[in-house]
């Protein structure tokens, strides 16, 4: 049987009188397996925060409750208080004492040697050993939020909620962190909850990503699961920085500027509207009195990413390397034969073909 850690059952939530606001969290429903690393991804002011405050207990439901260890910690009737639910925090502000040292910061509140022991244990673990008799202005941001995640695990904590802890330091640290962190959860046999809206930190190191927008759960998945079947087309676009294209059907037959859509029109529950596909869907052939113009390139390890825009869309279509473009140059696009693409509503799976 899977050993459900914490449970969300139809959970929703409002800031104020609910008659006069609309909800921050809509009916979300979500489990987590022991030991699983689950993020929370999705944009600025989606819930995220309030989700996560909802399971530490410092908000209360307006409708559905929260099972920890098969009980019931939250509901609109009752809230356990936080310190009684066995959870740890880390903020992105790391929320040390200042005026305690890393051994103290770390064995604050522990009062057995088997604690201590364990305190030890995990400085060991974060790297901070050498620096225990350092305080908090001494470290550096990484080692602050290690501290910081050592003491939220030193009292034997076994679920843990992260909330944005890397979002401050700079690219090379956060790597390193995020790496420290699913090896300290390993060794600690621990639950966590990592709040992000970075989709790269959320499907490099998480067991399953949950999406939200305004409060709604789009999806909850691995991330090759996510990948390869996103449910929603904003599942696509936020997470994986798809390209939307708005489509009109002509009986059972789709066609866009860059060809057309070959797809079971037995899976659809209602008419597609939208077709999503990836960077790599579109081909690109420079012509200077072609319909799309080129507005930007980046450069990545193995190829440009250029947007491209025409009258209706700005699309996001990578290039070789040795490609001779330039921003401002004009071009025509047209699909690549074969590639797969979806079709939502029902993020049904079909073939790229292009015009001849
Ligand atoms: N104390 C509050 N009172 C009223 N509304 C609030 C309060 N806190 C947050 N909100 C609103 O609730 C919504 C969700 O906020 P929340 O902080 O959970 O989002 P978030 O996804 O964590 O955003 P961010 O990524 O910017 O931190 C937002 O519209 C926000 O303005």
């Amino acid at each position: 049987m899977t050993d459900i850690h914490l449970h969300i059952n139809n959970l929703s939530h409002y800031y104020g009188s609910s008659s006069q606001t609309i909800p921050t969290l809509r009916s979300i429903n979500l489990s987590l397996i022991r030991g699983e690393l689950l993020g929370i991804l999705g944009p600025s002011g989606c819930g995220k925060t309030t989700l996560l405050r909802l399971i530490a207990g410092l908000e209360s439901p307006s409708q559905g409750n929260i099972c920890i260890e098969n009980r019931i910690v939250s509901s609109p009737e009752h809230v356990l208080p936080t310190e009684r639910r066995g959870i740890g925090m880390v903020f992105q502000d790391y929320a040390l004492f200042p005026h305690l040292n890393v051994w103290r910061n770390v064995c604050f509140g522990l009062s057995t040697n088997s604690d201590k022991a364990k305190a030890n244990w995990l400085l060991e673990l974060v790297g901070l050993i050498d620096l225990r008799d350092s305080y908090p202005h001494q470290l550096s941001g990484g080692q602050k939020q290690r501290l910081a995640l050592a003491r939220a695990l030193a009292p034997g904590t076994s679920l843990l909620l992260l909330d944005e802890p890397f979002c401050s330091l700079d690219v090379e640290v956060r790597h390193n962190l995020r790496n420290v962190l699913t090896s300290v959860l390993r060794s600690c046999s621990a639950t966590a909850i990592l709040v992000t809206h970075d989709p790269h930190e959320a499907l490099g190191i998480c067991d399953r990503v949950a999406v939200l927008k305004d409060g709604s759960l789009h999806q909850c998945s691995s991330p090759v699961d996510m990948l390869q079947k996103p449910l929603t087309s904003f599942v696509g676009k936020f997470v994986f920085q798809n390209n939307i294209v708005n489509i009109h059907s002509n009986g059972n037959s789709f066609n866009t500027p860059y060809g057309s859509i070959i797809a079971q029109s037995h899976l659809f529950k209602s008419q597609p509207n939208v077709l999503m596909f990836d960077e790599n869907s579109l081909s690109i052939s420079l012509n200077p009195c072609g319909k799309c113009t080129i507005i930007s390139k980046e450069f990545r390890a193995s190829q440009w990413i250029c947007r491209i825009q025409d009258s209706q869309n700005i699309l996001r279509v990578s290039v070789t390397l040795d490609a001779n473009i330039k921003i401002g140059d004009k071009c025509d696009l047209k699909f690549i034969n074969g590639k797969y693409a979806f079709l939502y509503p029902g993020c049904v799976s079909c073939i790229l073909k292009a015009n001849n």
